[in-house]
């Protein structure tokens, strides 16, 4: 499969920007040259790339920050970080930490950052019974082994942006030479963050631009479009044309950058650049084509992706799939805070900050001097090394202490234990999956992150509420095709197949009623099911959440209180989903600079008090449950007593006659 020649995307936008998600990109595009640093012409097919460019990869990697101990911060900074906790206080604390840790654990994780998020897991093979659906992106076992997988975003950029929702100043100048504290360091972190921008100066951008160029109709727009080294104009090939280019392995990457930057150019205002006589779907063809060969999908895959966005903004997101999602940890706030943490990581040589203002539980990792997933902090559960997006259902879920909540699909329990950790150790925790081997993931990090409140079980969560129900919140992180995490799990661009979708949305659509069906509508706390999927398809989605709604009246979606994300879509390429959908929440690499993930929150109620809200609205049809468990909605039968009293009156006195009785007078306007 195809590979990029180099490291293109721009600067990684902080995680979540929150203007971002309002606005496509706003730069315009000259005339770009063919991208000249890539070597000799060569098939697409081909390894290209490895390192990056040099100033991403390695060109400005600092040295690890001295290990002095840290300034003594302001107390109660709204900086996004709480107070910092005294050298003494941090001693005694390491201290500690080396006491809680178990001498025996195997020695070292190896691997660098980027390592420790990719996932190993099977995704989606065979019909949804025998599935291993285990995408998801958090860490399994406790990051002592180094993983196998590497793919070409093993080289990790040492610029990953900080958080813009918590930058403030921008006069606070980076001391490259001096050392990096808790004061400093977010000053520094801009600064690397201006560094990146300046330097992005990329393929994404250049092709966004061009469409927002040729959108705008703007007379300098060059009209004829781009002029090769020979001084040839573009010509769009044709079908034929396309067909020999194959034959003989494929076109040289020049070509294909050079025929995806044209297309979309021509694609952003069709009716002013497109050649005579050539259909836009000509262009979109050759465009999906060029997409797939250039970052090494399926067709298929390539086509499903790149329908979900406008054409610019497609390019964005495979461009944003191809560069690793910033490192990030939450801390167990039931071990630790987020700042005695932070406190004690920097000082052993981790560069990190609060994720942003929407967590007081998460960090963002810059560098390390250590494995991250394999300090003593680690190993004494502090922190769990967890996708920032991983923290956003939970976020939603919004358990509150003392409840009972059920997590349907929860190994290796990233979002177990964050639960775990809201309740503050009361209530209870039923952490399912059908996966057996992968529950035993699950129960290593509720030991590790000390949650006592947990109880792990392995049922098909089908089986719900059958094995236990009346849960005061239910977790449905279902098991879906990772196509919002292809920057960690490369094999995702070409192992799905349009069977895999119908089959996963299939096994969505049954883990979503039953998950409803665990809910108790009489909790006097909760009452709420949150679905998720590190999924961008609209059919492990929307679709899902749709059919739910429509099966379930007594259910109803509401806010997820997350700050951000896109609103989910109510409609989609002919299909269009009940209105209250807009409730869900989108999340994209190339928007947030997360994984793409997907989030709805859902409140239970009474079947009873659904079926009157059902009959005040004139509704005319009811729900019944079917032996199978299939719920289908049917036409009212109603009664009318009154409107039934004659008739029953006239029937009385056939009977009485019948019997040799006098039948009783008959009432005014009875019938006869
Ligand atoms: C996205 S992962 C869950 C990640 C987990 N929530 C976390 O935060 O660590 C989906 C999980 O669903 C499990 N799974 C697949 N099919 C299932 C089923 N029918 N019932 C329950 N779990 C299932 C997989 O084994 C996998 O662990």
């Amino acid at each position: 499969m195809g590979r990029r020649a180099k490291n293109k995307q721009g600067a990684p936008m902080p995680l979540h920007d929150p203007n971002a998600e309002t606005r496509p990109s706003t730069k315009k595009l000259g005339k770009r040259k063919a991208n000249l640093d890539e070597g000799d012409a060569q098939p697409v097919t081909k390894k290209i790339r490895s390192g990056g460019k040099d100033k991403s990869a390695g060109g400005k990697a600092k040295s690890a920050p001295p290990k002095k101990a840290p300034k003594k911060h302001a107390a109660g900074s709204d900086d996004g970080w709480e107070d910092v906790v005294d050298e003494a206080d941090l001693k005694s604390q390491t201290k500690l930490l080396f006491n809680d840790s178990d001498e025996d654990e195997p020695t070292g994780f190896t691997g660098d950052l980027h390592d420790i998020g990719s996932d190993d897991d099977d995704l989606m093979l065979g019909p949804a019974e025998e599935l291993d659906l285990g995408s998801d992106d958090e860490e399994d076992e406790p990051q002592l082994i180094k993983r196998h997988k590497k793919s070409k975003q093993s080289v990790r950029p040492t610029k990953i942006i900080p958080t813009a929702s918590d930058a403030s100043s921008s006069d606070e100048e980076s001391d490259e030479d001096g050392r990096t504290t808790m004061a400093n360091m977010e000053a520094r972190s801009r600064a690397l963050d201006a560094e990146a921008l300046l330097d992005a100066d990329l393929d994404a951008d250049e092709m966004q631009l061009a469409v927002e160029a040729a959108a705008a109709e703007d007379d300098d727009v060059e009209m004829e479009g781009e002029i090769d080294d020979d001084g040839d104009a573009f010509v769009l090939p044709t079908p034929q044309e396309r067909e020999e280019e194959k034959s003989v392995g494929g076109p040289n990457v020049q070509l294909v950058q050079r025929r995806m930057r044209e297309c979309a150019r021509v694609l952003g205002n069709f009716k002013r650049f497109a050649a005579k006589g050539r259909s836009r779907s000509e262009y979109t063809d050759q465009l999906i084509a060029d997409i797939a060969s250039y970052y090494g999908y399926n067709d298929f895959l390539a086509e499903k992706l790149f329908l979900l966005f406008p054409v610019a903004e497609a390019i964005e997101f495979f461009e944003a799939n191809e560069v690793p999602r910033p490192v990030t940890i939450r801390t167990n706030t039931l071990r630790t805070r987020r700042r005695d943490l932070a406190q004690t990581l920097v000082n052993r040589g981790v560069t990190l900050e609060p994720i942003g203002k929407w967590t007081n539980v998460g960090l963002q990792v810059f560098e390390s001097s250590v494995p991250i997933g394999a300090t003593p902090e680690y190993l004494a559960g502090h922190y769990m090394l967890q996708a920032a997006s991983s923290f956003l259902p939970v976020i939603a879920l919004a358990p509150q202490p003392k409840e009972r909540i059920l997590d349907m699909a929860s190994a290796p329990g990233g979002k177990t234990t964050h639960i775990a950790a809201l309740l503050q150790n009361t209530g209870a925790v039923f952490a399912n999956d059908s996966n057996k081997h992968r529950t035993k993931s699950l129960t290593a990090n509720v030991h590790r992150l000390g949650c006592k409140n947990v109880v792990v079980c392995s049922y098909d969560g089908r089986e719900f509420p059958k094995v236990m129900g009346g849960f005061d919140r239910v977790l449905l992180d279902a098991p879906c095709s990772g196509t919002g995490v292809i920057s960690k799990d490369s094999s995702v661009k070409v192992n799905k197949s349009e069977r895999d979708f119908v089959l996963l949305s299939h096994l969505q659509k049954q883990l979503i009623l039953c998950a409803i069906d665990s809910v108790s509508p009489e909790s006097k706390t909760g009452g709420y099911l949150v679905y998720s999927t590190c999924s961008v398809m609209v059919e492990e989605n929307e679709a899902v959440v749709d059919y739910a709604l429509r099966k379930r009246p007594n259910v109803k979606l509401v806010e997820t209180g997350l700050e951000f994300g896109r609103e989910g879509y109510t409609k989609f390429r002919g299909k269009a989903f009940n209105p209250a959908v807009k409730l869900t929440r989108r999340f994209y690499p190339h928007v947030h600079n997360m994984d793409g993930f997907f989030v709805a929150k859902f409140k239970v109620e009474k079947r009873a008090k659904a079926k009157k809200e059902d009959e005040e609205e004139d509704v005319a049809e009811d729900v019944i449950v079917q032996e199978d468990g299939e719920v289908t909605m049917e036409p009212k039968v109603t009664f009318d007593p009154a409107e039934d009293k004659p008739y029953l009156e006239e029937a009385t006195r056939r009977r009485m006659k019948a019997k040799g009785l006098r039948p009783i007078p008959r009432t005014v306007n009875a019938t006869a």
